[in-house]
């Protein structure tokens, strides 16, 4: 049987590499810069599938080059980088990878609003400085325990981050485009949007990135949010306009913001945003572990895989066309 001509554009975990092998030739990109279209084009000329990673847009433009493709499939629950009504126009099911990286990105964002609030990053910098000297003390963080968390973007993440927060006797409140039915199991309480930012201590965004929410968080909203309170963005950098971030860091209309996305990513070293204190930045490590990325690369193989043979993916976007026969 002839394999199937797939184009991995980007860094793919060995295991999913080594399944989509079995029934396809693969043309991997492995340069550490992200390809730009003309660099692909000879590749997309015949491929029937696409692995795409989130940093490569597919648009009119790509699809325009790859006239064989029937499969998209990508590594990542956030899919902003893709026309999903191009693919679906032309028919090609598109598909992510939800659910199997939700526990490990909650982690990271409580884990950002921790390390934050007790500032246990700055410290280890003061302590390897050797600034803990008799009598000498580092500057005091703040409590969890008894603030709020709000969470704009109350989804599967959002959820799973609400648990990590209570735990930790956080009252949890939401702003979501609609309340979700599973609230009052969830412990957690609905607010509108202006009310969530004036309320909340910390708030953590976990919004897809969407026509709706970029630029949602700009400076009327850092106005409306508490001096002390807390500023946490797992979901993507252009959900906040970057410069109004910048500005109320600066002018101390907000406490402290703790970032696993930026705009732009990645963040260039000359970026102004490094020369605040109150800021912590991660570089997108949001599903960075093994284990995670194994699940999402082996999910996203298989329903790379089951594409190509005709059958539905597991997770497909675009389910209207999620069967070619
Ligand atoms: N940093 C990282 O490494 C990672 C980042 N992410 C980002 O996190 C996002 C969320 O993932 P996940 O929880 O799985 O997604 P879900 O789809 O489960 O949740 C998204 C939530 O956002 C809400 N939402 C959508 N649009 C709006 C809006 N305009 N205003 C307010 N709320 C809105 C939705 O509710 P409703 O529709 O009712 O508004 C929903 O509750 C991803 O899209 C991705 O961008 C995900 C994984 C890792
Ligand atoms: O940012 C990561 C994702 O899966 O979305």
């Amino acid at each position: 049987m002839d394999k199937y001509k797939v184009v991995v554009t980007g860094p793919i975990m060995p295991a999913a590499l080594a399944l989509l092998e079995q029934q396809c030739e693969v043309r991997q990109w492995t340069e550490v810069q992200p390809p730009r279209l003309g660099q692909l084009a000879e590749w997309l000329k015949d491929a029937e599938g696409l692995f795409v990673s989130a940093n490569v847009a597919v648009n009119e433009e790509l699809l325009d080059v790859a006239p064989k493709l029937r499969v998209i499939a990508q590594a990542a629950v956030g899919y902003d980088n893709i026309d999903v009504q191009a693919c679906t126009q032309r028919k090609i099911p598109f598909a992510n990878t939800p659910g199997v990286l939700v526990e490990t990105t909650a982690d990271l964002a409580f884990g950002l609003l921790l390390t934050a609030a007790r500032r246990i990053h700055e410290s280890w910098d003061w302590v390897r400085a050797g600034k803990w000297q008799p009598g000498s003390r580092f500057p005091l963080g703040v409590d969890l325990y008894g603030k709020t968390l709000g969470i704009v973007g109350m989804g599967a993440i959002g959820a799973a981050v609400a648990k990590r927060a209570q735990t930790s006797g956080m009252k949890v409140i939401y702003y979501n485009r609609r309340p979700r039915a599973d609230a009052a199991a969830l412990h957690v309480e609905y607010r509108n949007f202006e009310t969530l930012l004036a309320e909340a201590d910390f708030i953590i965004v976990l919004t897809p990135l969407t026509p709706e929410t970029r630029g949602m968080f700009g400076a009327n909203e850092f106005e409306k949010m508490k001096p002390t309170a807390y500023f946490i963005n797992v979901a993507r950098g252009a959900i906040v306009d970057t410069d109004a971030l910048r500005n109320a860091l600066a002018s101390n209309k907000i406490a402290y913001a703790a970032l696993d996305v930026t705009d732009p990513e990645p963040l260039p070293a000359s970026h102004p945003l490094l020369q605040l204190t109150n800021l912590l930045i991660v570089p997108h490590i949001g599903s960075a572990t093994t284990e995670c990325r194994n699940r999402m690369a082996l999910l996203a193989a298989e329903n790379m895989l089951l594409g190509l043979a005709g059958k539905p993916m597991l997770t497909c976007v675009n389910k209207e066309v999620n069967y070619i026969v």
